[in-house]
């Protein structure tokens, strides 16, 4: 039953959203989940799911393909109707309804509408028909409403019908050419999917592909896609868009022109802020929501924000954890409990800066965990890397004829410890949690040689790495005998 004062009120209601709610009610605390559009939020609907829904009848087919006996088997090709029909029922034909019924068994209060602060502690809620409801928060506000595709302000592009990621996983007829900009992974997933329809694909990226991460992944994954009929630009800039009588018209920096029948745009997100009353309480409307670790706001005893807001890791899991740690530490302080704020203590999200995992779902996938050997150079530490090529390993052999995948291991020589892990492959996202284990237990190398993987799986590319470092550690130390 919805009432006027709640102990903590939450807007948005997202995935990550339920989750700081379904821990405060767990913790005793009365809470409301405000949402305006679809209870579950973007991840559910439009990203996360109906993606991977996309991605993963081709990737099915691949796989059979890569196994002489089974490949002999697959002798049709990709059925992109029932595909379609598939992804509907994963997002549930764009019905919210089973979350609302998970939401109302776990005694949160859901409330449609959209929520604005109004004030300190205060929550306005316009519901559709307009009629308005003030709420008060006793002890805190959470603002988890994500973010939103970006559209650069190339000449043109805004006024082409861009496709943004939405339009991408909601597809209901798979154009026959699509142009996609940018390089990062909602470019490079899609680029894969509509690829694996048969759809002509033509990906234009200002620099290279999946930047942030090992410099092999990016290049693997350009190799890849082009192996599947996809043309691949890089270091390429769009100067204008114009959509015509025969699709939309790119013209491209030094290069030929591009005509596709859409165009999608995924070159970053950016804060779902606006319409939020942050200047209500002195923030700027717009602006992205940086927090603590406890992740509350700073200079605030009552705000607190979790998920994409932030800007911390956009992503669904990293998300959730910010939730379940704002839940947790939204009740410690409610009850005046000790709040375990030390690094790695129960109420602060320390993985967030040390080791955000991260599956790209391209074929050959991409896991990465912590620091790319880059980014610990630049962050001060004294590394050694391991390479290692998972195809000589024999769950790989075994697994799939040709397999060819990657692995680097960054070790903090130092403190012999790693940092960072990179998995390129097929099917090496399942592969990845070993790694976040490792990085978060800050496990010493030294002991990881007692987790002896299983012959003949894939993990024992663990085993390769271990190896390789300790041989390169050898060669180091002759080399300065
Ligand atoms: C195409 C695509 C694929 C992705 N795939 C993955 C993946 O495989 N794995 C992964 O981990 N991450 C993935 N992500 C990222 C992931 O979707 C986001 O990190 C995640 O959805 C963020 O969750 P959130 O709850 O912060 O935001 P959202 O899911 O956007 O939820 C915010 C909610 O708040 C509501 N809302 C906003 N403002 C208000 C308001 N004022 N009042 C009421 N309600 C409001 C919105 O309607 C929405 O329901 C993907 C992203 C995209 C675009
Ligand atoms: N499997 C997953 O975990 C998954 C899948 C999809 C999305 N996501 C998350 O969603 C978020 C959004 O993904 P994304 O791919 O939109 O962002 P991104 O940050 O991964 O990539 C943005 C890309 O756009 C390019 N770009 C930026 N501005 C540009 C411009 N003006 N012109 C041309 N190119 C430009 C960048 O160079 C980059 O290649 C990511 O942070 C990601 O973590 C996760």
């Amino acid at each position: 039953m919805q009432r006027s004062e709640y102990d903590v009120i939450i807007i948005g209601g997202g995935a990550v959203a339920e989750n700081v709610a379904e821990r405060a009610v767990q913790g005793g605390l009365s809470a409301a989940l405000i949402e305006h559009e679809l209870v579950g939020g973007e991840c559910s609907f439009w990203a996360c799911i109906p993606s991977k829904a996309l991605l993963r009848p081709a990737q099915s087919i691949r796989e059979a393909q890569a196994v002489e006996g089974a490949a002999e088997a697959v002798t049709g090709t990709l059925d992109v109707e029932a595909v379609l029909r598939r992804r509907d029922r994963l997002v549930y034909d764009w019905n919210d309804q089973s979350q609302v019924d998970w939401v109302d068994s776990t005694g949160i209060d859901l409330i449609r509408g959209h929520g604005e602060l109004a004030g300190e502690k205060q929550v306005n809620v316009t519901a559709a028909d307009g009629s308005t409801t003030l709420l008060t928060a006793r002890a805190a506000v959470v603002v988890s409403t994500g973010s939103d595709p970006v559209i650069p302000d190339t000449p043109g592009l805004a006024d082409s019908a861009p496709w943004t990621s939405r339009d991408a996983t909601s597809v209901k007829k798979v154009p026959k050419r699509l142009a996609i900009l940018g390089g990062g992974v909602v470019a490079t997933e899609m680029a894969t999917a509509y690829a694996g329809f048969g759809c002509e694909v033509t990906l234009v990226a200002r620099h290279g592909l999946l930047t942030a991460m090992e410099p092999f992944a990016g290049e693997m994954v350009t190799d890849a896609l082009r192996e599947q009929g996809a043309t691949v630009l890089l270091n390429t800039n769009v100067t204008k868009v114009e959509r015509a009588a025969d699709g939309v018209h790119l013209d491209i920096e030094g290069g030929d022109p591009i005509v596709a029948d859409e165009i999608l745009v995924a070159t970053g997100r950016k804060p779902r802020t606006e319409a939020v009353g942050l200047e209500t309480v002195g923030l700027k409307p717009g602006d992205w929501l940086p927090t603590d670790d406890t992740m509350r706001l700073p200079g605030f005893d009552w705000l607190y924000a979790v998920g994409d807001v932030t800007h911390r890791a956009l992503l669904t899991h990293q998300g959730k954890y910010q939730a379940r740690i704002v839940g947790e530490v939204i009740v410690a302080r409610a009850n005046g409990d000790e709040v375990f704020d030390e690094p790695w203590g129960a109420h602060v999200a320390t993985a967030d800066h040390e080791a955000v995992p991260q599956v790209t779902f391209t074929e050959p996938e991409v896991a990465s965990v912590g620091l790319t050997e880059a980014a610990a150079r630049a962050a001060g530490y004294t590394v050694s890397v391991a390479d290692y090529d998972i195809g000589w390993v024999a769950g790989a052999v075994v697994r799939a004829d040709g397999y060819k995948g990657q692995a680097r291991m960054v070790v903090d020589d130092d403190r012999r410890v790693v940092l960072g892990v990179t998995l390129v492959g097929p099917d090496v996202g399942d592969l990845l949690h070993a790694a976040t284990t490792a990085i978060v237990g800050q496990v010493p190398i030294d002991r990881l040689w007692h987790a002896v993987p299983s012959y003949p799986t894939v993990s024992e590319i663990w085993l390769r790495l271990l190896e390789t470092y300790r041989l390169n550690m050898r060669k180091a130390a002759q080399a300065d005998r």
